[in-house]
């Protein structure tokens, strides 16, 4: 066996201990949505605000689709690497393939591929807060799989409906109108990652996914059967990992949850850890308001309380988490923390 790059090493205090990789929580909900729809607003909330993160069934996404999307990524990322460059992300184009993304400036052990759902997706072109100037992103689609771009948009088009019956959820869970969060989403800047973790001869050392909590309104994560998805549980602030379920999406709510609902639901922390022996794949769809949206806690859910967080712009605030994705940065990613209002 060879040497580690040090890229890839993690500090020692984020380092996983393998041990507890199998101690699954039963605790850790699933929420059936065939069931009566009042409960599962009710079930929501609760999954909500004690974990951050909950599993579904009976979501609607066709079946067969999930388990295309899966087969014709694990068939894209066994291609040459020469043929994978073809769709190489770079400085210009921030979509397509990548095997090199930081997270908290430590390598993650994983490739991806990328794309938008919306094919050509405005976001702003600078950094400055007051440059009004946009620029357009456009996906790139390898040529094999042949079928590859069709099933990916297709799974996008399935997924995106989920996202959209998932904020009616959390609307009403937080008690208001369903199609309130529904208009933030008008322009959308979401995302589709296929994540797939070969292999790592040093799974105490390396993670697929460093910890991170996600910038998102909502995820809908797709994985398959291996396992290696931990979260930081709200109760005692343990890494636990996140059983496989066949056929369930693993949805969490993200910063921009956390911000509208002024903290009343916790965009949670969560990393993944590879396996020397087996392969892992999934795909999170990452559910991303329109670039011009502006974000701050929802007055209804105020009431009277002081704001915890100062309004932001959605679009600036994304364009400088894709940069800090291809460097390593001298400082910390931009986090909604750094946009909290201190409490008196
Ligand atoms: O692969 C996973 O299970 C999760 C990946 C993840 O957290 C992410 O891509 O943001
Ligand atoms: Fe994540």
């Amino acid at each position: 066996m060879g040497e580690l790059d040090p890229a890839f090493i993690q500090d020692t205090d984020q380092r996983p201990n393998l041990e507890i990789s199998d101690a699954f929580d039963d605790e850790f909900p699933i929420i059936d949505f065939s069931s009566a729809p009042g409960d599962v607003v009710l079930q929501i909330g609760q999954a909500c605000k004690d974990w951050g993160f909950f599993q579904v069934v009976n979501h609607g996404v066709p079946l067969e689709l999930l388990a295309k999307v899966e087969d014709l990524g694990r068939r894209f990322f066994a291609l040459s690497a020469e043929e994978k460059r073809k769709v190489k992300r770079d400085e210009v184009n921030a979509m397509g393939y990548h095997d090199g993304e930081n997270t908290k400036n430590v390598r993650d052990w994983k490739e991806v591929f990328d794309f938008l759902v919306e094919d050509r997706t405005a976001i702003p072109a600078s950094l400055e807060p007051d440059d009004q100037e946009l620029r357009i992103l456009i996906n790139q689609w390898p040529l094999h799989p042949p079928e590859f771009r069709e099933v990916c948009q297709e799974y996008a088009r399935e997924v995106e409906k989920l996202a959209y019956k998932l904020s009616e959820l959390i609307a009403q869970s937080l008690g208001l109108p369903k199609s309130r969060l529904n208009g933030f989403f008008k322009g959308q800047t979401s995302l589709v990652r296929l994540n797939y973790y070969p292999p790592c001869p040093f799974p105490d050392l390396a993670l697929g996914v460093g910890r991170h909590k996600d910038a998102s309104a909502l995820t809908i994560l797709a994985q398959d059967s291996v396992g290696g998805l931990q979260i930081r549980r709200k109760s005692d602030h343990q890494w636990v990992p996140v059983k496989p379920t066949p056929n369930a999406f693993i949805i969490n709510v993200g910063d921009a949850v956390q911000v509208w609902s002024n903290d009343k639901y916790e965009s949670v922390e969560h990393r993944v850890v590879v396996n020397s022996v087996k392969e892992r794949f999934s795909v999170p769809f990452f559910f991303f308001p329109g670039h011009q949206v502006m974000l701050k806690p929802l007055e209804e859910i105020l009431n009277g309380d002081s704001p915890r967080y100062r309004e932001y712009n959605w679009g600036k605030f994304l364009a400088t988490r894709n940069r800090s994705d291809f460097k390593k940065q001298a400082v910390e990613n931009i986090q909604i923390s750094h946009v909290r209002i201190e409490q008196k």
